[in-house]
């Protein structure tokens, strides 16, 4: 018979107080420990109830706060740890330098059991409030460990398993805690020895590259006992002054540094290193070490140290530049602004516009490829203000969008009277009107065929027939054209003409679509930078809770989807900051769609928090008298997008209210 959870818990009280009491068993020293601390230090009771514990709203988000540089940093980690432990039903957590859960990565589904077990947003797991836990005596102890069923010491977490590993910054100073928990494990603890090596990994990978990142401006030695691994595993990281003066070193760089007994002062070793020289390490020059030059053709050199003549393998990551041009930088033409800025450092996006930025003075028509919303349009203005017609219109015509009735007139325009309805005075058409500068063709798969003829001509001929008229008006024109469409297949159905194509497709240029942009953090920065702008309020802040979440997302509507959630957020946002949970839920995707600054209860409930202004999704409700398509239009987003946030802020317009 199966032991009842009562039974349980009372059987594992008295363990502990036999633990405590007697002369020592063959427990776990780090957990026996912790027991020790629990009782002495912490007066906590083993068989008192012992709830999670969750901070408040406004202090999650301070911690958060505090833990932004690396939260930014660690994303890609956490989120990769988490696919490879989710199989397995763990969750994970990273939790700052006092046990305060400030990221979370779990099964959405589960969120009640998660919240009731503590493994959420929020959760103080230090060992004072928890008691004896993976993250809380790791805490204290300053080891990865496993805190496994019964070694919890509140009697409530012992169905648990907890594996965390810390994290350290450059000083040794101890930045998070990064853990894996799950509710449902074999009752041996072995069972958890391959969880435990995967969390150090990803601690260390997290440390790492918390390192790289703010040692970007130093020379950064990696140094490994094998050549073949040295530029894979770099296992220790020491960062140097151009003197060779020693600054920081991960955590296994501390440790080479004190086995070759160059001490460091204490646990926060803070300005001791600068007591060091990599010359009291390695048994090299200055001048050796720091000039890449001097490297072997695999870039690795080998050194050996003076101490214990160990041989260690070197590469060498040289100092992040500055972007500022410098002076003896080749001049950039500055008439290429409009181009470069469009991106950031995204492979296919470099391609496109080294081939955009040779092309946008040739006399040829381009055709520019992409789903829907990646900035064709962006492109077809930005190639026109770098080329010499900048000065001249830039005329864009949506041919899907415009009745087939008008395009013929908009586009050719019409003498006086010629038709019905026909203006009296005559209309210059759009193409007449870009005369000397860029016609912007937007859809053009949707051009109807009759007008498609008409086009062709008026390309092939430089020269444009208004409706009526009996000469021809000569025009010196750039097309840009734009499809999402695919135009052959639209030719091989009869409903392009192939001769067009050829025509307008003087060279391609290709948008990828924004999941698969490197550049997507630039471009975010870049569009909210630019919505602050137009909003004349610059003092709203994207926190990086929201930025990841909006990192993760995969952009089906692609740039003008982000555009809208980012437009989104800023109207209904409170206060002077974006969080997780004003974004437009849809972008919230899977483990991370919670709303992160609300405390749990508010979550569940999808109520408003109490004592809080009137909310600006609100406001622009009554602005419009709750007619939620106007409101959805000037948002930028879907009615049902806008009824969802609605239900979760709790707001019910007036016609739905019940009296009392
Ligand atoms: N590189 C960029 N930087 C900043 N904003 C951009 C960029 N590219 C596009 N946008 C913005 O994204 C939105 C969509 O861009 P655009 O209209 O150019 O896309 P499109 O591909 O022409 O769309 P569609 O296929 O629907 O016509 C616009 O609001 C635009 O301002």
């Amino acid at each position: 018979m199966t032991m009842s959870t009562a039974q349980a818990q009372r059987q594992h009280v008295q363990t502990i107080l036999n633990a405590l009491e007697g002369p020592g068993t063959d427990e776990d020293a780090v957990i026996q420990r912790s027991w020790r601390r629990c009782i002495d230090r912490f007066g906590l009771d083993p068989a008192a109830p012992s709830p999670p514990r969750y901070v408040p709203d406004r202090t999650l988000r301070e911690h958060q706060d505090q833990a932004d540089a690396l939260l930014q940093v660690a994303r890609a980690g956490v989120e990769q740890l988490y696919r490879q432990v989710r199989p397995l039903d763990y969750v994970v957590l990273l939790t700052d330098a006092r046990g305060i859960a400030v990221q979370f990565l779990g099964d959405r589904h589960a969120q009640r059991e998660h919240q009731r077990t503590g493994l959420y947003l929020g959760a103080d797991w230090s060992e004072e409030h928890a008691g004896t836990c993976a993250v809380g005596t790791c805490i204290q102890e300053r080891v990865p460990l496993t805190c496994h069923h019964s070694d919890h010491f509140s009697a409530h977490h012992i169905r648990l398993t907890c594996t965390a590993a810390p994290v350290f910054d450059p000083h040794g100073q101890l930045l998070a805690v990064l853990d894996i928990s799950a509710y449902r494990s074999p009752e041996s603890k072995a069972s958890q020895t391959f969880a435990l090596q995967v969390v150090k990994h990803y601690a260390r990978m997290i440390e790492d590259a918390y390192f790289l990142q703010r040692y970007g401006g130093r020379h950064i030695l990696c140094l490994d006992r094998s050549r073949e691994f040295v530029q894979i595993n770099r296992r220790y990281l020491l960062a140097l002054e151009e003197d060779g003066t020693l600054v920081a070193a991960n955590t296994a760089g501390r440790k080479l540094l004190r086995h070759h007994e160059l001490p460091l002062a204490g646990p926060g070793e803070a300005r001791s290193f600068r007591a060091w020289n990599v010359q009291d390490l390695l048994d090299a020059e200055i001048g050796e070490v720091l000039d890449s030059h001097r490297y072997g053709e695999d870039r690795v050199r080998a050194f050996r140290t003076h101490r214990h003549h160990e041989l260690h393998f070197a590469t060498l990551l040289e100092p992040r530049r500055r972007r500022v041009a410098r002076d003896d930088a080749p001049r950039r033409d500055a008439s290429l602004a409009p181009l470069e800025a469009l991106a950031d450092d995204d492979p296919a996006m470099r391609d496109t516009l080294t081939r955009a930025a040779r092309l946008r003075n040739e006399p040829i028509n381009l055709l520019v490829v992409g789903e829907t919303g990646t900035g064709k349009e962006r492109m077809a203005r930005a190639l026109h203000e770098s080329s010499r017609r900048r000065d001249k219109p830039f005329v864009a015509i949506n041919c899907a969008a415009m009745p087939e009735s008008l395009i013929e007139s908009e586009l050719f325009g019409h003498e006086p009277g010629s038709f019905t309805g026909a203006r009296s005075k005559g209309m210059k058409g759009l193409i007449a009107q870009a005369d000397g500068g860029t016609l912007f063709l937007d859809e053009i798969g949707d051009m109807p065929l009759q007008l498609q003829t008409r086009l062709l001509r008026v390309l092939a001929e430089q020269e444009v027939l208004p409706i009526g008229a009996s000469r021809p008006i000569k025009v010196d024109l750039r097309v840009v054209a734009a499809t999402h469409r695919d135009l052959r297949g639209l030719i091989d159905l009869g409903r392009f003409r192939e001769d067009l194509f050829y025509r307008l497709n003087g060279a391609s240029l290709r948008l990828p679509p924004l999941r698969e942009r490197a550049d997507q953090g630039y471009l975010i920065r870049r569009l909210f930078e630019e919505l602050q702008a137009e909003r004349g309020d610059r003092r709203v802040r994207l926190r990086g809770d929201a930025m990841s979440a909006l990192l993760a997302y995969p952009w089906p509507g692609n740039i003008r989807e982000l555009h809208n959630a980012l437009r989104f957020a800023l109207a209904t946002c409170e206060g002077d900051e974006i969080v997780v949970g004003d974004l437009p839920e849809e972008c919230v995707s899977g483990h991370l769609a919670h709303p992160a600054a609300r405390s749990p209860a508010a979550a569940e409930t999808g109520q408003a928090r109490p004592g809080r202004g009137e909310d600006p999704l609100e406001e622009a409700l009554r602005r419009h008298r709750w007619n939620i398509s106007a409101v959805a239009r000037e948002l930028g987003l879907s009615r049902p997008t806008i009824y969802r946030r609605m239900k979760r802020l709790g707001i019910i317009p007036p016609n739905q209210q019940t009296s009392t």
